[in-house]
């Protein structure tokens, strides 16, 4: 029977959930206003409404603090006294919440306002998008991808760097205030295993054998093209010619596909068919309902912003989605550009889209992934079923469909170059910031551990030597925005357990048969594989990531060996080829 406390809790938790509602709807208003239109006039109202809100959630905390939560009978209420009582910065004084929310409105306006001169025409100022994520995706002159590499880094990184170390020790001071020892700690705590950095190092080491062939491989095709005196065939790779500001994933398909194909470029199919950002999005909106996920709201339609604003307003146009928490009012802010990478964070972005719409009858702390790395997996599960040439030909990006093996090896390396390097790449940015945390380096010596860092685990390196006197990782959004990146490494393993659970409902894989592999899977109109994912989002945080998880794969734990299957047959290639082409295999450290 539930003790008086818990009566009262439950009493306590059911008012805060409505009112809640209503206020984190006023929050993210203030929150999309700024973002959408950076103006200082919308800064200062959300930074008044955010220190509002943090006010609210300190004051229920302390309502709830007289509880001892942990005698409770009911697991849910348990678990939504937990939430409740964790509030992150929220428990900071006016003073410092003001401040640690200032440093990194301030860092996030910095990155977002960036201007470089063009390199062709120095008199016209471009920004990061899409003028400069364009030049790494398309220019072949390291010339040209070096300038830029410099101009973004010394523009986004350094400036942001006293406000960096301001949020850090703020971020770190919070912790402290909520019983974590630091601010890493503080983000470990939200995948609820004390493990879970061990398991994620563990899978570092599973992965590595396969990326260092893809990363030896890669790096001998480099060194053809651009020749000797750019890249070394047996150092870490220059980074700048990888196809991505960060090198985060390799965007540089027609450099190092094996085989010449008839199979045409993406790209140039989605320009050819006259795509727009809008088409994009209607795809994507038909292959959720076609698995039995929900469609768009009207209000979706109206109020996303799909396209960058041609009226001279300063934007985030790093690609995100919002859930305004009443209304069933969800949207998207992305810079749609027409190429299949946009295509593909378009569903990436739809998939937290779903995830809000198929949680909104939880409580408000319940509607989140089961762990940060759920949220990020979602629309990448889907994308891997996009991206299949069988998907492509379903609704009609493609013409015909290859099924040779060259075709089948050109796309696994397609999917290889996105996927793998994006391991290590996610690994080390949130290692390195733990390190930050932790005060394992100052702000002194803080830079060259990154550096160090990205060559151990990812043998890359930046096309000129970086110091102390720079400071590089705030050139990176997620950085100067204070979002936490484990989640990403978590998804691109989680993603592949999806996909593989989802195409074994779907009729799509069977172990061993090659007609029937986890890289030719579409799940597309499969209304078993949708119940599987649909029951696994209506779970939101409610419960341990676990059992989501096992509601879906039947398993409980992260296992790297889905996408490690999916990309077996890649790895036997990369082994035959790197050694009928002498390719050097791995980097010195
Ligand atoms: C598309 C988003 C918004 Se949640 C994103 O930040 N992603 C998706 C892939 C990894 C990470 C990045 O761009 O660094
Ligand atoms: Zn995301």
């Amino acid at each position: 029977l539930a003790s008086d406390d818990e009566m009262q809790a439950q009493f306590i938790v059911n008012d805060v959930s409505e009112e809640m509602k209503l206020r984190m709807f006023k929050t993210n208003t203030a929150s999309w206003n700024h973002a959408s239109n950076l103006t200082d006039e919308n800064e200062r109202i959300n930074a008044k409404v955010q220190a509002e809100y943090a006010a609210y959630v300190k004051g229920v905390a302390q309502d709830l603090a007289v509880f001892d939560y942990n005698s409770f009978e009911n697991k849910t209420l348990k678990r939504l006294v937990k939430f409740l009582t964790n509030i992150g910065d929220a428990k900071l004084s006016e003073t410092d919440f003001n401040d640690i929310q200032d440093a990194v409105s301030r860092m996030q306006s910095t990155f977002a306002k960036v201007k470089v001169p063009e390199f062709k025409d120095r008199s016209k100022l471009v920004s990061l998008e899409p003028e400069i994520t364009e030049a790494f995706a398309k220019s072949r002159n390291p010339e040209e991808l070096k300038y830029y590499w410099i101009k973004w880094y010394d523009g986004a990184g350094l400036p942001n760097k006293k406000d960096f170390f301001k949020y850090v020790g703020l971020r770190n001071k919070a912790a402290n205030m909520n019983g974590f020892k630091n601010g890493a700690d503080t983000w470990l705590d939200e995948y609820e295993d004390p493990t879970f950095e061990k398991q994620i190092d563990d899978i570092m080491d599973q992965i590595k054998p396969l990326y260092m062939q893809l990363h030896g491989y890669v790096r001998h095709k480099l060194a053809e093209f651009y020749g000797p005196n750019v890249v070394d065939k047996t150092k870490a790779i220059p980074m700048h010619l990888l196809g991505n500001v960060w090198a985060q994933q390799w965007n540089i398909g027609n450099l190092v596909l094996p085989y010449k194909t008839e199979d045409p470029d993406i790209d140039s199919v989605l320009v050819k068919k006259n795509y727009t950002p809008l088409k994009m999005f209607q795809d994507s909106e038909q292959f959720f309902t076609s698995i039995g996920l929900s469609p768009m709201p009207s209000s979706f339609w109206e109020k996303s912003i799909i396209e960058k604003p041609n009226d001279g307003r300063e934007m985030v146009c790093h690609a995100s989605a919002w859930d305004f928490s009443i209304n069933n009012d969800v949207r998207i802010k992305q810079c749609t550009r027409i190429t299949f990478e946009s295509y593909k964070t378009v569903h990436h972005e739809m998939g937290h889209i779903e995830y809000y719409l198929q949680y909104n009858h939880l409580p408000p702390v319940f509607r989140a992934g089961a762990n940060p790395g759920f949220h990020e997996a979602v629309g990448d599960t889907i994308a891997l079923s996009v991206a299949t040439p069988k998907h492509m030909h379903r609704i009609g990006l493609l013409d015909e469909v290859n099924k040779d093996r060259k075709s089948q090896i050109n796309q696994l390396l397609k999917m290889g170059i996105e996927k793998l390097p994006f391991l290590p790449f996610s690994y080390v940015f949130d290692k390195y910031r733990y390190e930050v945390f932790r005060g394992t380096v100052t702000s002194e010596n803080a830079n060259t551990l990154f550096w160090d860092m990205r060559k151990k685990h990812g043998g890359v390196a930046p096309p000129i030597e970086r110091t102390n006197k720079d400071f590089d990782v705030t050139a990176k959004y997620h950085a100067s925005a204070d979002v936490e990146y484990l989640r990403y490494f978590v998804a691109f393993i989680l993603q592949f357990q999806f996909h593989k659970a989802s195409c074994i409902k779907a009729g799509e894989y069977e172990m061993n048969n090659p007609e029937k592999t986890l890289a030719d899977c579409d799940i597309y109109q499969s209304k078993e594989a949708g119940d599987a994912i649909k029951k696994m989002l209506s779970l939101g945080s409610s419960v341990p990531w676990n059992d989501a998880l096992e509601v879906i794969t039947g398993d409980r734990q992260l296992d790297a060996n889905a996408l490690l299957e999916y990309f077996a047959p890649l790895y036997e290639w990369l082994k035959e080829e790197n050694t009928k082409l002498n390719a050097h295999i791995g980097w010195d450290d």
